[in-house]
């Protein structure tokens, strides 16, 4: 077998609600089940701590509270420590890193809200290894806001949801994203992503 520097690496990404957890958390205890030890992390680039922080204190979200210069550093630094945790854990455990989120998230919510060309996080995050597989989820837009709804924590715009999930379709790096539609049942989506999974796996 060939020798890895790294244990591979699975990214799943989409707008909120379109089942990246759930697909994420399911995807790793497939793996670990069929003999391919795998750690499921969350990539977060601190939202649902800055918002309701930011609201507590009056104000209408994160941006909002810290200004969008220092609140895109702060999410960015979030995400960079939370994503540098997860390849670290990995190595050291030599499982797979299935990961919720990844990079190419903080650059589409970047894209989203105007931050500008996204070079200077793009630099900080060059280290990041490029993942075996990238799948980028779709669903109606509507879907995923009754997905949020149903989670109950908190809420999503529907222009919003429409305008992210083309922020990552725009981004240079989405010609080697595998799009797959998610609007099917959580074991209809795990058994279309599986088989992508097997395969690059193997590659
Ligand atoms: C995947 C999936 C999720 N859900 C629910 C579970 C959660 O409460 C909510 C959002 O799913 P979640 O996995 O949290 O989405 P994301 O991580 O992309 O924001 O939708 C369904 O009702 N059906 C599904 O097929």
């Amino acid at each position: 077998m060939r020798r890895r520097r790294r244990p591979p690496v699975i990214a799943l990404l989409g707008v909120d609600g379109v089942g990246k957890t759930t697909q994420a958390r399911l995807l790793a205890r497939t793996l670990t089940a069929a003999g391919q030890p795998a750690s499921y992390f969350e990539n977060g680039g601190g939202r649902p701590l800055l918002d309701p922080l930011a609201r507590r204190l009056g104000r209408r979200d994160g941006p909002n509270l810290l200004g969008p210069r220092v609140h895109v550093a702060v999410e960015a630094t979030f995400r960079g420590l939370a994503i540098t945790r997860a390849l670290a854990l990995s190595r050291l455990t030599g499982r797979i890193a299935v990961m919720d989120r990844y990079t190419y998230c903080q650059y589409a919510v970047m894209r989203l809200r105007g931050d500008g060309d996204g070079r200077r996080v793009r630099a900080a995050y060059r280290r990041f290894p490029t993942p075996d597989l990238v799948v980028l989820f779709t669903v109606p837009a509507a879907l995923a806001q009754e997905r949020v709804e149903h989670r109950g924590r908190d809420h999503e715009d529907l222009d919003r949801l429409t305008a992210f999930a083309q922020a990552y379709r725009d981004l240079p790096e989405a010609a080697a994203f595998h799009e797959l539609p998610a609007s099917g049942t959580t074991d209809e989506v795990h058994a279309a992503l599986y088989p992508l999974v097997t395969a690059a796996l193997n590659r």
